[in-house]
């Protein structure tokens, strides 16, 4: 859980090669073989050229032959150096999105809903094609670049000094532009990557609400909606692309203006007999492997620092450490849960509960009733450890939430709400949720989940597919699997917040008396269905109002007392 916490702290640029250090070496020694054989190319050149010159057949054709295998084999290590950056490139980006996934999965219920679901999605998207094509392929065009550069200008040192000496000073004005633009283009990637992150929320939002759209007509509005987010990110990527391009042009430039002076002064050279024909080829030659390689950096470099604020989110997500709940002792539940004056609030100064002492004793079955928004939820997912911000304490048997792994919690409770999460997979994975159970076991949940009442008429039985999060369900066959996966699991704590309430009337009572005659489990229930059958068979039951718990008690208890609760029934 704690993952993040302790680990060395690497810049996240290096990190994320961290598990392909050796291909990211082999890939480095063929970059300086590949950059080598290109450097000696030019050297092969000037050969060429001198024996032409001095119309030498035996040797022209000894070296067309040394030139032809020369060729063959570099072509070879070009296309293998290739192929292993790929290798490296497809490593990489699959740890990363890996890394980050499993970093958004281990984050605690409090925090994962404080970022959008678009967001997690827009950074295992967007940002990993970003750094992709902005930080990893750039990186191994700097490095080649570099390497290359380097044997250029040994040669270009012995063939030439002072031409050396004139293109260095050119280089230094190529340096001076892009270093400029790179600091502008990481504000426009950072807004960039925002953009992508909204058009996603947009996108998703739209998409979740077909049903709505479709029946109310609202194509016109959704479309209004779509162009104005599209036309929106288009401008956002434009104005990054802008830069980039004003950066590419003004580098291309200079290279290509300092390479034709180069070619002047070598030209000047050969008139004046300092130099030989194959050496002007030569240093030509050079003076374009030598220029291009910083033009290459140069355009590269800028793209590297705009991808700053983007790794940095990555890290975010990679690094979480869930600072809630520290403690580490495992959770139990054999005698009974407390809650000891607690008070909670999402939100500074709006309490949504207040002053609560509750006890749940193992095997009892409670209701807990009131109106919409009193905090019957909010208390529940205190109580299963969703969110550490509280005041007072809830406490397992006789250890604090606070020293618990909370974690663990989901060993001894199962929580089923209105809503019910299904995997497109078939109705048995959706209960057993991929773990081996015996056919005993299978056939009692099902039964006390009231699933056996509507698997005969599923062609495929239990290996039903549902469909996506359940579309081939209805909302009361998703809340009869989503009871049976609960109740398969064993846990001796079951929540129902309002898991009951897609079902006919009928099914819920059934399933609702299984679950209250049902001795062993522990059973909270939040409904608003008052039926009095039903009612009169919880221990207790919970009566809330405004966050606060204004009436516990049996049904006749309260029902005599003809208090808050009895107004709450009564209207
Ligand atoms: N994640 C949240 N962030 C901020 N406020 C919230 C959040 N969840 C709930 N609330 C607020 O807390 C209050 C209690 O909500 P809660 O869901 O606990 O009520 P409830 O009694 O279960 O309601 P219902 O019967 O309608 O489900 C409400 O005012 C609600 O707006």
């Amino acid at each position: 859980m704690k993952r993040g916490a302790n680990k060395k702290r690497v810049n996240y640029y290096v990190r994320i090669f961290q598990h392909n250090r050796l291909l990211l070496l082999i890939n480095i020694l063929f970059a300086i073989i590949i950059s080598a054989g290109q450097a000696v190319i030019a050297l092969l050149l000037k050969n060429i050229i001198d024996i032409t010159v001095s119309g030498d057949m035996n040797r022209f054709t000894k070296a067309l032959i040394f030139n032809l295998v020369y060729m063959a084999a570099f072509a070879l290590f070009c296309y293998l150096g290739s192929l292993l950056s790929r290798i490296l490139i497809r490593n990489v980006i699959r740890n990363l999105r890996n890394s980050i996934f499993t970093g958004i999965l281990r984050r605690n219920y409090q925090d994962f809903y404080t970022v959008n679901s678009a967001d997690y999605i827009s950074v295992l998207t967007n940002d990993i094609k970003t750094v992709e094509e902005n930080y990893i392929h750039p990186l191994s065009g700097i490095i080649e670049s570099i390497l290359s550069f380097l044997f250029t200008f040994v040669l270009l040192i012995v063939i030439s000094p002072i031409i050396t000496i004139f293109l260095f000073v050119s280089l230094i004005l190529m340096v001076l532009i892009p270093g400029l633009i790179g600091q502008k283009l990481q504000v426009k990637q950072e807004i960039l990557s925002g953009g992508y992150s909204t058009f996603t929320s947009k996108i998703k939002d739209i998409f979740s609400g077909f049903e709505v759209i479709r029946s109310f007509h609202l194509f016109r509005y959704t479309k209004k909606q779509f162009d104005a987010e599209n036309d929106t990110l288009a401008t956002k990527k434009y104005k990054a692309d802008r830069l980039f391009v004003l950066n590419e042009t003004v580098s291309q430039f200079l290279a290509v203006f300092s390479q034709i002076l180069t070619i002047f002064i070598a030209a000047y050279l050969v008139i004046k007999g300092d130099i030989t024909m194959g050496t002007l080829i030569a240093i030509t030659q050079l003076a374009g492997s030598f220029v291009m390689p910083l033009v290459n950096v140069m355009q590269n470099f800028p793209k590297l620092q705009s991808v700053a604020p983007i790794l940095k989110r990555m890290e975010q997500f990679d690094d979480y450490a869930d600072q809630s709940f520290q403690g580490n002792v495992e959770p139990k539940f054999n005698q009974s849960i407390k809650m000891k004056d607690l008070s909670f609030a999402y939100k500074e100064e709006q309490t949504v509960l207040e002053h609560i002492n509750l006890e749940f004793m193992r095997g009892k079955k409670y209701a807990i009733v009131g109106e919409s928004g009193c905090g019957k939820t909010t208390l529940v997912k205190l109580l299963m450890g969703y969110y550490s911000g509280f005041e007072g304490d809830i406490i397992y048997d006789d250890i604090s939430i606070k020293d618990c792994e909370v974690g663990k919690i989901s060993k001894l409770a199962s929580i089923i709400h209105q809503n019910v999460y299904m995997f497109d997979r078939s109705i048995k994975d959706n209960i057993c949720l991929f773990n081996e159970y015996s056919e005993e076991e299978l056939e009692k949940a099902l039964k006390n989940s009231g699933v056996d009442k509507f698997l005969p008429a599923m062609q495929q039985k239990l290996d039903t597919m549902v469909g996506e999060n359940g579309a081939n369900l209805s909302g009361g066959q998703r809340q009869r699997i989503a009871i049976a996966r609960a109740l398969i699991k064993g846990a001796p704590l079951l929540i129902l917040d309002e898991g009951t309430a897609a079902l006919d009337q009928q099914t819920s009572h059934d399933i609702e008396r299984k679950l209250l005659n049902n001795k062993e489990l522990t059973l909270i229930t939040i409904t608003h269905k008052l039926n009095e059958e039903l009612l009169n068979k919880y221990d207790q039951i919970i009566y809330m109002d405004n966050g606060k718990v204004i009436e516990c008690g049996n049904y006749s208890e309260l029902y005599a007392a003809q208090k808050g609760f009895y107004q709450f029934c009564s209207a």
